[in-house]
C-alpha cells in the first residue's frame, strides 16, 4: 500500500517561556545528540578517533581504556542485537539545557510517500503464529515490530527533523550516526539503565494505550490501562527480568510492586520506575546496560527463544531499533535510554520502526493498532497525518 500524505497542518503559535531548541549552533549529521528531562548532550567524536564499534560485551573495557581523562564521554548507539554500536568519543562534549517545545511555524515540511513494510496483513499473521508458539511452547512473550517507509520529495536533515520532537513529556530525544550517511532519530520513552556513582535507576515500560485529543477519553483509557491483566502480564514479565538482571550488582534495590502510568505525547505505557545502589562501584553504566538488554520490553520471555521468533517472523532487520542510545562518561557513569520510536534516516529516505509486546491474551488487530500508535510519535513531529 502507497499512501500520498495529505497537506501539512500548521504547528501552534510560540508560547511565552519557548525558546529555540540549542541545536542550530554547531550541531551536524555527525554530532550525537542526546536529550532528556534534565539536559542535553551534544558530543562529536574527536579527529583522531574513529568511533567504537565492537559488541556491547566489550564496550565496558574498551571504553574504560578509550576515556583517559576526565570530561570525555563515549555516546551513540549500540544494535539490538548487541553485536554492534557506533560510539563516539570526545574530549569536548557539550552538556546543555533540556531540548524544549518545538518552535517552528513557519516551515515547509515535506511530501511523503509511505509504504508499510510489511503490509499490516503480514504482521497480523506474525501475531497469530507468535501467539500459536505461546499457545503450545515455553515462549511467554515476544514483542514483533514492523517498519514504514517513507520518502520525502526532498532531501531530510537532521536538525529540521530534531526541531519538531521535544515537548514536555518527550524523554528521551536523540540523533546519532549509524554510518556515514544515515542516522538514526527518535523519542523514546524508557529508560535502560542509568549509573550516577552509586546510584542506578531503570524505568522498564510495558503495556501501552493510544491517547486521546478528548480528555475524559484519554483519562479513560490511562484507567483501563491499569486494570488491564494482559497489559500487567505484559508488564510484569519485563519487571521481573529487570529486577533479576539488576540484583547481582546492587546491595540495594526498590521494585515497586506496582505500576505506574506515564504519557507521552502520543501513549500511555505502564512504568515501574526502579532504583538501587550499586554494590561494586567498578560496574560501570555498560557493564549493566549489557546485562540488562534486551529486556521483555523490546525482545521477550525468555530471551533466547524470543530472539529465534523475532529472526523468524520479522522480514525487516532491526539495526538500531530497539537498541540502545546513550553515553557514558570517563567515570563510569551515564545514562542508556532504548531506541524506540524512531527511524533511519539517508537522503530523502526515512524508515521508521514500531513493536508490540504479545503475550497469550493478545488481540492481534489491537496489536497493529498499537505500532500504528507508536509510528504517530514521528508520524506527527513530520505532520504526517495517516494511520498505517
Ligand atoms: C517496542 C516498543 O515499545 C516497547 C516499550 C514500551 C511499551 C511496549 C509495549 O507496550 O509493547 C514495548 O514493550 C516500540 O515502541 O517499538
Amino acid at each position: 500500500m502507497t499512501v500520498s500524505t495529505p497537506p501539512p497542518i500548521p504547528m501552534r503559535a510560540p508560547l511565552p517561556g519557548d525558546v529555540p531548541v540549542p541545536l542550530p549552533n554547531g550541531c551536524t549529521p555527525a554530532t550525537v545528540v542526546i536529550g532528556t528531562p534534565t539536559h542535553t548532550l551534544l558530543a562529536d567524536g574527536d579527529d583522531e578517533q574513529t568511533p567504537l564499534t565492537s559488541p556491547l560485551t566489550a564496550l565496558p573495557d574498551q571504553v574504560a581504556d578509550a576515556l583517559h581523562q576526565p570530561g570525555m564521554v563515549a555516546a551513540g548507539l549500540i544494535t539490538f542485537d548487541a553485536e554492534h554500536s557506533r560510539l563516539a568519543l570526545s574530549s569536548t562534549p557539550r552538556w546543555s539545557a533540556p531540548l524544549l517545545a518545538p518552535y517552528c511555524f513557519r516551515c515547509r515540511h515535506p511530501s511523503w510517500t509511505i509504504t508499510p513494510d510489511p503490509e499490516p496483513a503480514a504482521y497480523l499473521a506474525a501475531v497469530r503464529r507468535a501467539q500459536d508458539m505461546i499457545a503450545t511452547g515455553p515462549l511467554r512473550k515476544v514483542v514483533l515490530a514492523r517498519s514504514l517507509r517513507l520518502e520525502a520529495d526532498r532531501p531530510l536533515t537532521i536538525k529540521e527533523l530534531l526541531a519538531h520532537l521535544p515537548s514536555p513529556n518527550a524523554r528521551y530525544i536523540y540523533a546519532a550516526p549509524t554510518s556515514e550517511d544515515a542516522s538514526l532519530i527518535g523519542a523514546s520513552p524508557e529508560l535502560l539503565v542509568s549509573r550516577h556513582g552509586r546510584m542506578v535507576a531503570t524505568t522498564p515500560m510495558a503495556g501501552s494505550a493510544r491517547r486521546s485529543f478528548d480528555p475524559t477519553v484519554d483519562q479513560a483509557r490511562a484507567l483501563a490501562l491499569q486494570t488491564s491483566g494482559k497489559d500487567l502480564h505484559e508488564h510484569r514479565l519485563v519487571v521481573d527480568a529487570v529486577a533479576q538482571a539488576l540484583a547481582p550488582f546492587c546491595e540495594h534495590l526498590y521494585v515497586p510492586t506496582r505500576p505506574q502510568v506515564t504519557a507521552t505525547p502520543t501513549m500511555w505505557h505502564l512504568s515501574t520506575p526502579i532504583t538501587g545502589r550499586l554494590r561494586d562501584p567498578s560496574a560501570c553504566s555498560l557493564t549493566l546496560a549489557a546485562a540488562l538488554h534486551p529486556t521483555p520490553a523490546v525482545c521477550g520471555s525468555p530471551e533466547s527463544l524470543a530472539r529465534e521468533v523475532i529472526d523468524a517472523l520479522e522480514p525487516v532487520d532491526r539495526g538500531f531499533y530497539a537498541g540502545l542510545v546513550g553515553w557514558q562518561d570517563a567515570a563510569g557513569d551515564g545514562e542508556w535510554a532504548l531506541a524506540l520510536r524512531c527511524g533511519v534516516v539517508s537522503g530523502t529516505s526515512l524508515r521508521l520502526y514500531a513493536g508490540a509486546g504479545i503475550v497469550a491474551d493478545s488481540d492481534p488487530e489491537a496489536e497493529l493498532a498499537e505500532t500504528s500508535a507508536k509510528f504517530s510519535t514521528l508520524l506527527r513531529a513530520l505532520r504526517v497525518h495517516t494511520d498505517l
